[in-house]
């Protein structure tokens, strides 16, 4: 069987996207996240003064994986740990029978505090699951061999609600060519490179490595890329406040691009406008990966593409335009 999912914009920003999953018997809201790889949701094992707002999973003692327990921390210093359960997992009318739902028993304030967000469904590889004694498979690798095509596809949209496609590609989400170039699994993401970047008109040769990151708001690359994309922007600085480059929200933005399999990856500069901040100006949508080590391809970068994640005996990573 293969199915398909809305991913609906949590805020009137795309902070993050959500999207219904039955987990047991409750239809939770989830951050479908391909830099991660736990299925972990809000659950009655927590204090019900951390619920208050939430879906949550009511956990069925009879399917505790017993002794096994999970934690995860993520790059934003936000993190949950919990039990484990065995329990029928359905995304789009694609059902796990026996998924391994990691029930949380604690989580941190950042997702307390998110009452939209009711977990995380994590499509990393499943190399990077946190479960102990035995790592678990994500949502993806344990629906794998019923999709009539080992791939998901991404369809995240600005200001919009998209979608997750699982086991097929639609032809009506993507205009074009589909520009396919193989994924550096080795590291447990979604890894990709870039041979250039452009800012409006000009293009200069670099190499950026990589991951998508549906799960990440922002895209993040080198420093001196950033500043050069805001040396184009009138009235840009760097705000340590807002903890990154803001500008007036009337400036006008620059396109950006990133060439990958000799094809420019374009980002709107519409979609760098990412949000007003408390002091009256905008706050980019590019922004510095220092202290990361690597470049994340967040939201930002994915919502005006179409994009294949294609599990084969060669990992693919397939681009289109909306
Ligand atoms: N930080 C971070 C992060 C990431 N790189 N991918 N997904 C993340 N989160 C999912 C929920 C909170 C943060």
């Amino acid at each position: 069987t293969n199915g398909s999912a809305p991913a609906v914009p949590s805020d009137q920003y795309d902070s993050l996207y959500l999207s219904p999953v039955t987990v047991g018997s409750s239809t939770l809201h989830l951050d479908f996240d391909t830099g991660s790889s736990d299925l972990w949701v809000f659950s009655s094992l927590q204090a019900q003064s951390s619920l208050v707002g939430h879906d949550y999973y009511m956990v069925d003692p009879a399917k505790e994986k017993q002794g096994y327990t999970w934690k995860i921390s993520y790059g934003d210093g936000s993190g949950a740990s919990g039990k484990v359960y065995a329990d029928k997992v359905v995304v789009g009318g694609v059902t796990a029978t026996a998924q391994a739902v990691e029930a949380a028993t604690a989580v941190s304030a950042q997702f307390t505090q998110d009452v939209d967000t009711d977990g995380l469904l994590g499509l990393a590889m499943s190399t990077l699951n946190t479960v102990k004694p035995q790592q678990q498979k994500t949502f993806f690798d344990t629906v794998l061999k019923q999709l009539a095509q080992p791939l998901f596809a991404v369809d995240l949209k600005y200001h919009a609600a998209g979608s997750y496609d699982f086991g097929f590609i639609d032809k009506s989400k993507y205009t074009g060519a589909i520009n396919y170039v193989n994924a550096d699994t080795s590291k447990g993401w979604w890894g990709v490179s870039a041979t250039a970047y452009s800012i409006g008109n000009a293009s200069t040769s670099a190499t950026v490595s990589g991951i998508l990151d549906t799960g990440t708001t922002l895209l993040y690359v080198d420093t001196p890329i950033v500043k050069a994309y805001y040396a184009k922007v009138k009235g840009s600085k760097m705000d340590n406040t807002q903890g990154g480059y803001v500008f007036p929200c009337s400036a006008t933005l620059p396109d950006f691009s990133l060439t990958i399999g000799g094809v420019k990856q374009i980002v709107p500069g519409k979609h760098i406008n990412y949000s007003p901040t408390s002091a009256g100006n905008c706050f980019g949508g590019i922004q510095t990966n220092d202290g990361i080590g690597f470049s994340i391809l967040g939201d930002i970068f994915l919502k005006s593409k179409y994009v294949i994640h294609e599990m084969g005996s060669t990992p693919r990573i397939g681009f289109a335009q909306q």
